[in-house]
C-alpha cells in the first residue's frame, strides 16, 4: 500500500520546520529493497517510525494524523531521506515530565530497521528543537570539574593524561592497584578498562579499596590530585547503584576525584541515566564498547558514531569516546572532528543539520584506543585543541621503561604541541618523550622520519 499521499511532505520546507520548533528532524541513509518505490518506502517507514502499520486502520480518527511523522525530502540518487517527527509523539516521564531517550530511538531506529520492504537504513543526522532539547538532563559535570580538581584553568585546562588499566583482565587486586599507582606517578586519570568489574580473581571490593590507598600513595608522593574512573556498568540498576555507593564511601575524601564509567551502548540509555540521576556530581564516563556494530561506516544500518555522541549530550554524559579520529588503532577519519565539536560548541554544524544546545554543558571528547606520545601531535593538529580526555592503555604501559615513563612521555608530547615545538626537538631534551620513539618504533619511523639520528643516545640509553 502505497501510504505518501499521507506520511510524505515533500513541500515541506526544512527551514520552516526548523522555525517551527514542534518536530524532531531526522536524516537518514535508505535503500528500498529489490525495485520498490523511494517515496513509497520512505513513507511506509515513516508510518511504521510513528502512527501507521502497513494498512489503514479504523481507529485512526483526525488527532492521529496530526502526529504523522513526515518525510519532507527525498533524494534517492544518494539514497538520502529526512523525516519530520513531532515532538508529541515522544515519551515522557511520568515522574518529571521530561524526555527519555529510549523513546527517541525506539521510535527513530526501532521497528524501522527490520522492515520487509527496506533493505537498509541508517541515521546519519538529527536535530533537536528547543521545545524538546530542554526535557533531556544534559551533563552535570565534564572536563572543567576535572580541571578543577587538578588545579588547572577552568577554561582551557589542556589534556588530561590517562591511561586504561591493561591488561584489559587477569590482574589480581594487587598487581591492578600497583599498576595504578605506577602510571599516577606521571598522569592524572585512569580508568577501568571496559571489561573490569567484579571477577572473582578480582573482586570489586578489593580492588577498590587497593586503588583509593594508590591513588593516596601517588597524591601525597606527587603532591597532585589523581583521578579514576570506575566501571559500574551492570544489568541491574541496583547493583549499579550499589556498586557507585561502595566506590564512593571507599574513596572517602577522594570521592570528587572518581568518575564513573558507563557503557552505554551495551547497556543501553538506562544505565546511562541510572548513573546520571543517581551521582548528578560524579564524572560519567560513557563507554561505547560495541558501537561499530551499528556505527562503523562498514555498516548500513543503524546509526554512526556522530549521532550516539550527540544522543550522549542530550542525555548527560560527561565524557564520551570518539575515537581517535584515524590516529589511532580504531575505525576512524580526520573529518570525525566535527563529533568533538558537537559535543562541545553551543552551535555546531552536523552533516545535516545546525545544532544550538542553548547552553547545554558540553561533554568530553575522550580520546582513546592505540594512542601513545607520537601519535598526539598529528591529532592535535586536526582538532585545534587539546581540551580533551586522552587515555593510552598500551602507549603507557608499552614505554620500554614502564607505565610512569609511559605518562610522562604523554605529557611531554602534549606540553610540546602545546608550546609548539617540534616532538622530535621536544624529546632531546626530555628523556621520556625520547625513549617513546624507541618504544614504538614503527610509529616513529612512519610519522617522524630520521628521529633515530636527530635523537641518537637521549633515546637509546
Ligand atoms: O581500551 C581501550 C583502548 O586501549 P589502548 O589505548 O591500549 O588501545 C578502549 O576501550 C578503546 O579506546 C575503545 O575505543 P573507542 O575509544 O574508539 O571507543
Ligand atoms: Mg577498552
Amino acid at each position: 500500500m502505497d501510504q505518501s499521499n499521507r506520511y510524505a511532505r515533500l513541500d515541506l520546507d526544512e527551514k520552516a520546520l526548523i522555525a517551527g520548533g514542534r518536530h524532531v528532524l531526522c536524516a537518514y541513509t535508505m535503500k528500498p529493497k529489490g525495485d520498490g518505490d523511494y517515496l513509497a518506502t520512505a513513507a511506509h517507514f515513516a508510518a511504521e517510525s510513528s502512527t501507521g502499520t502497513n494498512v489503514e486502520v479504523h481507529t485512526t480518527d483526525d488527532f492521529t494524523k496530526g502526529v504523522d511523522a513526515l518525510v519532507y525530502e527525498i533524494d534517492p540518487e544518494n539514497e538520502v531521506m529526512k523525516i519530520a517527527y513531532p515532538v508529541e509523539l515522544f515519551d515522557r516521564n511520568i515522574i518529571d515530565g521530561r524526555a527519555m531517550l529510549a523513546s527517541f530511538l525506539t521510535l527513530t531506529i526501532g521497528n524501522n530497521q527490520g522492515m520487509g520492504d527496506v533493505a537498509h537504513a541508517k541515521m546519519r543526522d538529527f536535530y533537536v528543537p528547543p521545545a524538546y532539547l530542554r526535557l533531556f538532563d544534559g551533563p552535570t559535570m565534564n572536563i572543567a570539574d576535572m580541571w578543577r580538581v587538578l588545579g588547572r584553568s577552568v577554561t582551557d585546562g589542556g589534556m588530561v593524561v590517562g591511561t586504561i588499566i591493561k591488561p584489559k583482565l587477569g590482574l589480581r587486586p594487587q598487581p591492578f592497584a600497583d599498576a595504578c599507582h605506577e602510571f599516577w606517578l606521571g598522569g592524572d586519570f585512569i580508568k577501568n578498562d571496559e571489561p573490569q568489574g567484579n571477577q572473582v580473581f578480582a573482586p570489586l571490593k578489593e580492588t577498590i579499596r587497593l586503588v583509593s590507598d594508590a591513588m593516596k600513595r601517588a597524591q601525597d608522593e606527587t603532591g597532585e590530585a589523581k583521578l579514576f574512573s570506575a566501571n559500574i556498568t551492570a544489568d541491574d540498576h541496583y547493583e549499579m547503584l550499589a556498586r557507585g555507593e561502595y566506590i564512593l564511601e571507599t574513596f572517602g575524601e577522594n570521592a570528587d576525584h572518581v568518575a564513573f564509567l558507563v557503557d552505554g551502548y551495551v547497556a543501553g540509555p538506562a544505565a546511562i541515566t541510572t548513573a546520571r540521576r543517581a551521582f548528578p556530581h560524579q564524572f560519567l564516563h560513557y563507554h561505547r564498547a560495541g558501537h561499530g556494530a551499528v556505527t562503523s561506516p562498514e555498516s548500513q544500518r543503524g546509526y554512526t558514531a556522530f549521532v550516539l555522541s550527540k544522543m550522549a549530550r542530550l542525555q548527560g554524559a560527561s565524557g564520551i569516546h570518539t575515537g581517535t579520529m584515524g590516529f589511532g588503532k580504531m575505525e576512524g577519519d580526520p573529518s570525525d572532528k566535527i563529533m568533538a565539536f558537537m559535543l562541545t560548541d553551543d552551535v555546531a554544524e552536523g552533516p545535516f543539520y545546525r545544532q544550538d544546545w542553548l547552553g547545554m554543558k558540553p561533554t568530553t571528547p575522550i580520546i582513546s584506543g592505540g594512542m601513545n606520545a607520537l601519535r598526539l601531535p598529528g591529532f592535535f593538529d586536526n582538532l585545534g585543541h587539546s581540551n580533551v580526555i586522552q587515555t593510552s592503555g598500551g602507549g603507557a604501559f608499552g614505554h620500554v621503561d614502564g607505565g610512569t615513563a609511559g605518562a610522562i612521555s604523554l605529557r611531554q608530547a602534549h606540553d610540546a604541541w602545546k608550546s609548539g615545538v617540534g616532538l622530535v626537538d621536544y624529546a632531546k631534551e626530555h628523556k621520556e618523550l625520547a625513549r617513546a620513539f624507541e618504544s614504538f618504533p614503527q610509529d616513529a619511523d612512519k610519522l617522524y622520519p630520521g628521529w633515530r639520528e636527530a635523537l641518537g643516545a637521549v633515546a637509546a640509553e
